[in-house]
C-alpha cells in the first residue's frame, strides 16, 4: 500500500533527526519540506514568529489547532517551561497518528497532549474533560474557515483571559480575510499583523497576533 508524504515525512525524521532533541527533529522536517516534498508545517520563517510569540507568552496552557504532523507542537513544546503544557487538536486520524509518533521521537511527549476530533466538539470539553481554566496562548493554524467560529467558541466557553495571546497562521495564504475583519473591527482584542512567507516558498504569507483585553 502506498506511504501517504506524512509518512515519508515522519519515516525521514526517524532516520535522519536525532531522538529527543526537538531542534533537530524541526531542522529534519524543514530539510525534507524545502528539498524533497512540500507540506504544510508552518516552517522556519513564520516559525521563528510562532517562537518569539511564545516566548514572550511564556504559557501555562497553550492550544493549538491544527496538529497536522506535530511540526508546530514540537517547536512550542520545546519552548514551554517546566510543568507547562500544549493541547493540540487534529481532525485528521491519519495525521493525529503521525504527529503522536514525532512528538515522541522529539521527546517532547510529557508536555503535549494531542486531542483528536473536530475544534467544536473539542473546544467545550476543555474546561470539564481536560481540566483547563483559561488558555495563555492560542496557535491557529486550522481550517481557515473555521478561525472565526473557533474563536467566538473559545470566547463563549469563558477560556480566555486579559492577556490571552491567539496567532493565526496563513491570514493571507490561503487567507482568512473573515477572520481578520472579525478580529481587528473587535474592540476586545489588540491585533498586530506579522508579514512572512508561505512556508518554503517565497509567496508572501502573514500571521496575525489578537491580544485578548478583557
Ligand atoms: O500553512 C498552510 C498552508 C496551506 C496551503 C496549501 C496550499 C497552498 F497552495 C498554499 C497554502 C494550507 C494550510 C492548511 N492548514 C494549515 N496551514 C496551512
Ligand atoms: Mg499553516
Amino acid at each position: 500500500m502506498n506511504q501517504s508524504k506524512e509518512q515519508r515525512i515522519l519515516d525521514f525524521v526517524l532516520q535522519n533527526a536525532v531522538r529527543g532533541d526537538p531542534c533537530s527533529v524541526v531542522d529534519t522536517i524543514d530539510k525534507y519540506c524545502s528539498q524533497k516534498e512540500w507540506a504544510m508545517n508552518v516552517g522556519n520563517e513564520k516559525g521563528i514568529i510562532l517562537d518569539k510569540t511564545v516566548e514572550e507568552v511564556n504559557p501555562s496552557v497553550a492550544l493549538e489547532l491544527g496538529t497536522y504532523c506535530g511540526y508546530s507542537a514540537v517547536r512550542i513544546a520545546q519552548l514551554l517551561k517546566p510543568g507547562a503544557r500544549l493541547l493540540t487538536v487534529e481532525f485528521n486520524p491519519k495525521f493525529a497518528a503521525i504527529a503522536k509518533q514525532m512528538i515522541e521521537f522529539a521527546g517532547v511527549h510529557d508536555k503535549v497532549k494531542i486531542l483528536e476530533g473536530p475544534s467544536e466538539e473539542i473546544i467545550p470539553q476543555l474546561k470539564k474533560k481536560y481540566e483547563v481554566d483559561t488558555l495563555d496562548f492560542v496557535f491557529l493554524d486550522h481550517w481557515k474557515d473555521r478561525y472565526t467560529p473557533d474563536t467566538i467558541l473559545i470566547q463563549e466557553c469563558n477560556l480566555l483571559r486579559k492577556g490571552s495571546v491567539l496567532l493565526a497562521d496563513n491570514v493571507i495564504v490561503p487567507g482568512a480575510p473573515e477572520f481578520l475583519n472579525y478580529i481587528r473591527n473587535n474592540p476586545r482584542f489588540q491585533c498586530t499583523n506579522y508579514p512572512s512567507h508561505l512556508e518554503y516558498m517565497k509567496v508572501k504569507d502573514a500571521m496575525e497576533k489578537a491580544v485578548f483585553l478583557g
